[in-house]
């Protein structure tokens, strides 16, 4: 689909690119020339994903343990990346979600979801603007959203928080970053079946749905994910800048995708919240 070294000579950071979509992503960039550098908190995850990438497509793939709810671990890392080189690419990717009536959510529990998904996507992004704004670098920032920011979505309010709050980021720091050659996009997908979203949104009893309600009938393809990422970060796209693209065949104009927890029981709920509360 796309010009062989697409995204020949930049180095690229996937926030929890060991996993799912960031994973899927990450590959493609790697197919298309680029040098990446995938984070997240688990090691040994990270680890395998990059070596199979490399074993696959034989490119340059490192690995970043990093919490990025932590703001002071961001810096070190971004320190260690730019004493190779600047990155010229950070992908928002990390983020966490988990179904729930909200009147039950505790402050920890709010704060569970804000904390990688709104100020972790803060910090990056922070860490590497400043960077490249201090030496005059070009950069692209690409955050992975959700339909929520256009639909609302109950019973995952902190997710749908912290994805419009990046998407009012990604629209003001276009103004903001533009001139000093910064462009900020953003991508909302639809249902994207991956282990981590079904662990989180897809209990038994709400296995299905996602297809079907669809408009084109199925969910997403990562590599249709990974395609569109592809065209964001490279410098075919140079002229958009604090756009959001949905991707979503169409879902969220029948639906924000959260109606059928409406008819939940309680005892459904108590049943969500015995299954969390079992580890
Ligand atoms: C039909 C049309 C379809 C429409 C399309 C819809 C598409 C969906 C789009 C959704 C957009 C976003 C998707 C995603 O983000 S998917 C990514 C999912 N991946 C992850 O979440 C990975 C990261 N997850 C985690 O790190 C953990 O799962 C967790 C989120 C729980 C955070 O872990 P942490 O270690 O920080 O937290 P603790 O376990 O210590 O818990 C902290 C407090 O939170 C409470 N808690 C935890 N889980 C739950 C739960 N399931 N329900 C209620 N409360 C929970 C926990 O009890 C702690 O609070 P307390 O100390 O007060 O008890
Ligand atoms: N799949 C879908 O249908 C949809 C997904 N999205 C978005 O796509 C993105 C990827 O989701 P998906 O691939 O499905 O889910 P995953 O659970 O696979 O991805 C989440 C990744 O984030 C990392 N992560 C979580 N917390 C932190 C943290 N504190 N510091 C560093 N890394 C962290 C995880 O790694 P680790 O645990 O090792 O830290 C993991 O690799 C998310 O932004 C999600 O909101 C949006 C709409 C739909």
């Amino acid at each position: 689909m796309f010009e062989k070294g697409l995204l020949k000579g930049k180095r690229i950071l996937v926030t929890g690119g060991g996993s799912g979509l960031g994973a899927a992503m990450g590959r493609r960039f790697v197919e298309l020339g680029a040098e990446l550098i995938i984070c997240g908190r688990r090691l040994e995850l990270l680890e395998q994903t990059a070596a199979l990438m490399r074993a696959d497509l034989g490119g340059k793939v490192s690995v970043a343990r990093c919490d990025i709810r932590d703001g002071a671990a961001v810096d070190v890392m971004m320190d260690a990346l730019w004493r190779e080189a600047p990155l010229d690419v950070l992908v928002n990717n990390a983020a966490a979600t988990f179904i729930a009536q909200t009147e039950h959510l505790s402050f920890r529990a709010a704060d569970a979801i804000l904390a990688p998904t709104l100020h972790g996507a803060m910090y990056c992004t922070l860490a590497a603007g400043k960077r490249w704004i201090e030496t005059a670098h070009k950069g692209v920032v690409l955050s992975i959203l959700s339909t929520s920011t256009i639909t609302g979505r109950a019973f995952t309010v902190p997710s749908a928080m912290a994805k419009s709050a990046v998407l009012a980021m990604t629209k003001s720091l276009a103004v903001e970053w533009g001139p000093k050659g910064i462009r900020t996009v953003a991508i909302a997908p639809g249902a994207f079946p991956t282990p981590g979203a079904s662990g989180q949104l897809r209990p038994e009893g709400r296995d299905e749905g996602w297809a079907s309600k669809n408009p084109l009938g199925r969910v997403g393809e990562h590599g249709e994910l990974a395609d569109l990422a592809s065209f964001l970060i490279s410098d075919r796209a140079g002229y958009i800048n604090g756009e959001m693209v949905v991707l979503d065949g169409g879902s969220h104009l029948r639906s924000s995708g959260a109606e059928d927890l409406l008819q939940w029981t309680d005892a459904q709920w108590e049943k969500q919240r015995a299954a969390r509360s079992k580890g």
